[in-house]
């Protein structure tokens, strides 16, 4: 997993213009998640099942939130598992050992010395900002990043990130920005996903 973008799905009832919003900001993201909160299981399958090839092709991981029988069953490359998600060890058992298993660690650098002893591929922190698309997200610092980097695995800083509020996240440690509003939500999404992997680039050597 290398540092960039994380993209994540915002809610999109229609799986085409889900697909078309997607696909051409593929080539900026170095991982994406499908995540839809409003969407009934046969249509989540569906979203999934269209959106999975996309991401073989282009080369980008393909991550569902919340389901690892999902992810399964659409081939993923792994699942993320926030509180309410079930356990790294039971996604492993439906996903195997190679899967990408990410967890929420909110606020909780306990949690994150739990995932990680437990095998997680990268712990995600925030909310840092405001977010629109998940307004009652617990709220966290970017001290904690410092805190977690001795964890040694990838930390990914999510909630309410744009291109213009992300730098002192990265300056903190985070490795992964997981952005649904600041690309989707942008006048032009492709300028912005572009500006977020620049920013990689221009903060990293
Ligand atoms: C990369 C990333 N980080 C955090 C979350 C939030 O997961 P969770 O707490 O389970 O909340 P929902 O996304 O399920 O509403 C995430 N999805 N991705
Ligand atoms: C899923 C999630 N968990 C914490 S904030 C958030 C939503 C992220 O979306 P946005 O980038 O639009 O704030
Ligand atoms: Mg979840």
């Amino acid at each position: 997993m290398q540092p960039g973008l994380y993209l994540i799905t915002p809610d999109e009832a229609d799986i085409e213009h889900l697909v078309s919003r997607v696909k051409p900001l593929l080539p900026f993201a170095e991982l994406l998640q499908y995540r839809n909160k409003q969407a009934d299981p046969a249509l989540r399958a569906a979203q999934a099942v269209a959106l999975a090839p996309l991401c073989r092709a282009a080369g980008v991981p393909f991550i569902v939130n919340d389901d690892p029988r999902l992810a399964f069953d659409v081939k993923a490359s792994g699942v993320h598992l926030g509180e309410h998600d079930g356990s790294v060890a039971a996604a492993r058992a439906i996903l195997g050992p190679d899967a990408i298993v990410g967890v929420s660690c909110y606020d909780d650098l306990e949690r994150a010395r739990k995932a990680a002893d437990e095998d997680a591929d990268y712990i995600a922190f925030g909310a840092f900002f405001p977010s629109a698309t998940k307004p009652n997200a617990r709220r966290a610092t970017p001290a904690l990043l410092g805190a977690a980097g001795a964890l040694g695995l990838p930390m990914v800083a999510i909630g309410g990130i744009t291109v213009d509020n992300a730098r002192p996240l990265l300056e903190a440690g985070a490795d992964l920005l997981a952005v649904v509003g600041g690309v989707f939500d942008a006048p032009d999404p492709v300028v912005a996903a572009r500006e977020f992997q620049a920013l990689f680039k221009s903060s990293r050597p």
